[in-house]
């Protein structure tokens, strides 16, 4: 009876997309996270590739059309802004990048894309890169290592360093367990109680603002310049651009940390495994890094022209993050009613923009099952309209090229100096997070 009555509730709205709305409140959430991409499948099946659904707190549309998920990402001026989860704003901060819209996102963004341009990668962040990931890769020979983890690391750490630059050293043991209880809290229902992960996301947040705060008043009494990104934010105003305030900034660091995190990680560990089951692809992979090797000294590090060298390794990511499906699809929300692909969508509803399946379309990639880093050799691939792995429209990822970099270079090194084998046992979930609960463990030996 419930389920009818939330059924005849909804359908009292004229125009809706076709679709179930499952139990008040509840709505179809655990259908969703049991069955995951099944899910979605079934009810393309029953309804069409635009369907209504309740899921994770909300009423929402899921869109899995090509052509309507490029129409909502080109036309956030209409009315779709990001739609992300109350838990994630409250913890990114009020001034992060999902949260803001209009004039606020693009000087945001701007700020954002002026600290991470191609020039800012050569100059500045390829050689913290670099220098930090060849450290991080020291001293592995005949251990077990859970890659999983070490991504994780790699990819917070990283970051840290090209962000605070030297000053990452000091804070990063305090940092890094509140980093990490950050995001399990935007992951999290917005209960705020004690004991749940909203609430020590929370307070997460407040350790992690703290430590960020105390560096900038350090720095402003130090008059010293910076040449790293905090650097860079906090002399906004010297490069003609708009001042920033402090919140700004802590907020515009946390977006940068938050956003390289999960995507580079859960791709490189991505990678190895795949690697690992493809003995042709590292082959070639190897080959490519041996030759860059074989031009360099020891010592020397990885500069730009080796980056737009290495072909195969982006072919490579490519086509890591299409068949693991690192990111299944982005939110957005509408701010008033509004048509779209011929039916009515109240304002407030979620739109689930879900990007998942159009990475296994065989008329875009043929064989769309089998892990063929060969196909992204042809340019043509990456500027199609239906590639959304990095996004879309005014939200395309900005850290596209600098995330690119830090996976090319981890595998850089990870394979001119290892060979490895997993330990076996270890188990991969593919939904609604790509991750290995246990950790990923491999036994890694010297390269001769
Ligand atoms: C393999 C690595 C990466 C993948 C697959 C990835 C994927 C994405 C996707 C799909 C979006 C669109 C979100 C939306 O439309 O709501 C996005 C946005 C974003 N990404 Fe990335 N990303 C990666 C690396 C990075 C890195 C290293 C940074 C660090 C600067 C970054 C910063 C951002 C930011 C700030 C946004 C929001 C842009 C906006 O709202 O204007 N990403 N990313």
């Amino acid at each position: 009876l419930l389920l009818r009555w939330n059924e005849v509730r909804f359908s009292k709205k004229k125009g809706l997309p076709p679709g179930t709305m499952g139990w008040p409140i509840f709505g179809e959430t655990t259908e969703f996270l049991k069955q995951g991409p099944n899910f979605m499948k079934n009810q393309r099946a029953r309804y069409g590739s635009f369907f209504k659904s309740h899921i994770l707190g909300c009423p929402t549309v899921v869109s899995m059309d090509p052509d309507v998920n490029r129409y909502i990402l080109m036309n956030e001026g209409k009315g779709l802004v990001p739609g992300y989860p109350q838990s994630m704003l409250d913890i990114l901060g009020k001034c992060n990048i999902a949260a803001v819209h209009g004039s606020t996102h693009k000087y945001m963004r701007g700020a954002l894309l002026s600290l991470i341009s191609p020039t800012m990668i050569r100059h500045h962040l390829l050689p913290t890169i670099d220098h930090f990931i060849r450290t991080h890769l020291c001293n592995w020979d005949s251990q077990i290592v859970d890659i999983q983890l070490k991504t994780k690391e790699m990819a917070l750490l990283s970051s840290l360093k090209q962000i605070v630059g030297p000053e990452s050293g000091s804070i990063s043991g305090a940092f890094m367990p509140e980093f990490f209880k950050l995001v399990l809290g935007t992951l999290s229902l917005p209960i705020d109680l004690p004991g749940t992960s909203y609430r020590r996301g929370f307070q997460a947040r407040k350790s992690i603002v703290a430590i960020l705060r105390q560096l900038i008043v350090e720095r402003k009494e130090s008059k010293e310049s910076h040449l790293d990104m905090l650097g860079y934010l906090m002399n906004t105003e010297e490069s003609n651009r708009c001042k920033l305030s402090d919140d700004e900034i802590i907020d515009q660091v946390i977006t940068i940390l938050y956003s390289g995190y999960e995507t580079v990680s859960t791709t490189s560990m991505m990678a190895i495994k795949y690697l690992h089951d493809h003995p042709k692809v590292l082959q070639q992979l190897r080959e490519e890094h041996l030759a860059i090797r074989a031009r360099k000294k020891p010592e020397d590090p990885l500069d730009m022209d080796d980056l737009k060298s290495m072909r195969f390794t982006r072919a490579v990511i490519f086509e890591t993050s299409r068949l693991a499906t690192i990111v299944n699809g982005v939110l957005r929300k509408t701010t008033q009613e509004m048509e779209i692909n011929g039916f009515v969508i109240p304002k407030g509803w979620r739109i689930y923009v879900y990007t998942r399946e159009m990475n296994y379309d065989p008329c875009l990639y043929p064989d769309p099952f089998s892990f063929n880093p060969w196909r992204w050799l042809d340019k043509s691939l990456e500027s199609q309209n239906y590639l959304f792995i990095f996004g879309g429209g005014t939200r395309q990822c900005p850290g596209k090229e600098l995330g690119i970099a830090e996976i090319s270079t981890f595998l850089h090194y990870f394979v001119t100096r290892y060979r490895w084998e997993e330990v076996g046992g270890d188990t991969l979930m593919k939904f609604p997070r790509v991750e290995a609960p246990n950790g990923l463990h491999v036994r890694v030996s010297h390269l001769n």
